[in-house]
C-alpha cells in the first residue's frame, strides 16, 4: 500500500497557523479586539450595546450577519468612534499587527478610511502618523517576521477620494502603499472618484477598488476599465460573467477572460461574503470556481472582528468547504505575494525567503 503524498494530505489547523500566510484586504477599524474597544469606550464614554468583551465580540458578529452590507457596515460606528486619538489609532494598529504576527501572517496591507477619524480633530496627516507609529513599534517587536503597508481607503459616499489620493502619494515612502474605496456600493458607482483614480495614475501610483460585492458587473467593469485598479476588492460577482454548462463546459464573458487575461488580483473574503449575501456559504462561494479556472484568486479576512475570523480560519473553512491542500494554500500565498503594492525585489525576496521555505519545512515535517 503506498502511503499518500504529503502535499496530498488536508493540512491541520496547527500547520495553517505556522504557514507563512499574506494578507492583503483586511481593515484596521474591522479588526479591534473587543477588550481594546470596551476600555477605549469606557475612557471617552461611548456607550456600547454591552459591557463584556466576550458577549461584545458576538454582538458584532451577528449584528454584522445581516445579509446586507448597508447594515453590516453600521456596526464600524462602534470601532470608529473609539478610533478618534492619536493615542487609541497607534494602540489598534499595534495590536492589529501583534495579532496577524500571532497568526503567522508575513505581508499585510491593512486599510481604513483617514476621513473617519478627524471628528475630535486630528488632521489626515496625524491620523496616518498614529497608524504608523503603532505598526513601526509592533513589527519591530515582531523582529522582523511581519512586513505592513498602510492602504488609505476614501469613503465611496463622500467626496474626499482627491484628497485621500493626494495623502496616499505623500505618505508613499513612509509606510503607505496604495489607496482604496470602501462603503455601500450601490449608488456609489467608482466612477465618482475618477478624478482621484487618473491623479494616482499619472503619479505611478497603486489602488484597489471594492466592486462586485454588493453590486454586480458594472461596478467591476467600471473599476477596471474607466478608473484602472490594479487589483479588486471581492470582485465575487465576477462570477455572473461565467457560465458553466451541464456538461461542465465553462464559458467566459468578455469582463471575466479581461481579469483572467490580466491576472487581475482578486481580494476574495469568504466570510465577510456569506455575512453580507454577496454568497450563500463559504462550501458554496465562487473561490472554488474562480481558482479551479486559475483566476489570480487571493484569501483574506475583510474585517476579523465583525466576522470573528483570522487567516488560520479563513484557509481553515476553505481546506473543509474545498479540499485544499497545502500545495493550494502556497499557491494562494504566492497569488497574493505577487499581487502586494510593494516594490517587485521586495515581493520576490519575501516569496524566495519566508513563503517557500515556509511551507516546505512544513512539508519535511510530515
Ligand atoms: O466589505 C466591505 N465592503 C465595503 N466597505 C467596507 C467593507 N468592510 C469595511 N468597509 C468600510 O471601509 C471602511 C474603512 O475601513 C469601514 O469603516 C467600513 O465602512
Ligand atoms: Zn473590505
Amino acid at each position: 500500500m503506498s502511503a499518500t503524498p504529503s502535499e496530498l494530505i488536508a493540512p491541520t489547523r496547527d500547520e495553517i497557523r505556522q504557514a507563512p500566510k499574506v494578507l492583503l484586504h483586511d481593515h484596521l477599524d474591522g479588526g479591534l479586539r473587543p477588550a481594546t474597544i470596551i476600555e477605549l469606550a469606557g475612557e471617552i464614554g461611548h456607550e456600547l450595546p454591552v459591557q463584556d468583551a466576550e458577549s461584545l465580540g458576538r454582538w458584532f458578529a451577528e449584528a454584522a450577519d445581516s445579509r446586507s452590507l448597508v447594515r453590516y457596515l453600521e456596526t464600524f460606528d462602534h470601532t470608529v468612534a473609539v478610533m478618534q486619538t492619536g493615542d487609541a489609532l497607534t494602540r489598534v494598529a499595534r495590536e492589529c499587527v501583534e495579532d496577524l504576527a500571532a497568526d503567522g501572517v508575513v505581508y499585510a496591507e491593512v486599510r481604513y478610511a483617514p476621513e473617519q477619524h478627524v471628528s475630535q480633530g486630528l488632521t489626515l496627516d496625524e491620523v496616518v502618523a498614529a497608524v504608523q507609529l503603532g505598526f513601526d513599534e509592533a513589527t519591530e517587536a515582531a523582529g522582523g517576521r511581519i512586513v505592513v503597508r498602510q492602504l488609505l481607503t476614501a469613503m465611496r459616499h463622500q467626496a474626499r477620494s482627491m484628497e485621500i489620493a493626494h495623502l496616499a502619494v505623500a505618505w508613499r515612502d513612509r509606510g503607505v502603499a496604495g489607496f482604496d474605496i470602501a462603503g455601500a456600493e450601490a449608488g456609489y458607482p467608482p466612477t465618482r472618484h475618477l478624478d482621484a483614480f487618473e491623479y494616482l495614475q499619472r503619479e505611478n501610483s497603486h489602488f484597489t477598488i471594492h466592486a462586485g460585492e454588493a453590486f454586480g458587473l458594472p461596478s467591476i467593469w467600471q473599476a477596471i476599465q474607466w478608473c484602472g485598479a490594479d487589483r479588486l476588492g471581492h470582485g465575487v460577482r465576477i462570477i455572473d460573467d461565467i457560465t458553466v454548462a451541464d456538461d461542465g463546459t465553462v464559458t467566459l464573458g468578455g469582463l471575466a477572460s479581461y481579469v483572467r487575461d490580466k491576472r487581475i488580483p482578486l481580494e476574495m473574503c469568504p466570510s465577510s461574503n456569506v455575512q453580507t449575501g454577496a454568497a450563500d456559504s463559504v462550501a458554496e462561494h465562487p473561490i472554488g470556481l474562480l481558482t479551479d479556472l486559475r483566476f489570480r484568486v487571493t484569501v483574506n479576512t475583510d474585517n476579523r472582528l465583525m466576522s470573528q475570523t483570522s487567516m488560520t480560519d479563513e484557509m481553515a473553512k476553505l481546506v473543509e468547504g474545498f479540499g485544499y491542500t497545502l500545495t493550494d494554500l502556497r499557491w494562494f500565498t504566492i497569488n497574493a505575494m505577487k499581487s502586494a503594492f510593494l516594490p517587485f525585489d521586495e515581493r520576490l525576496a519575501i516569496i524566495d525567503s519566508v513563503i517557500k521555505p515556509g511551507y516546505a519545512a512544513l512539508g519535511e515535517s510530515r
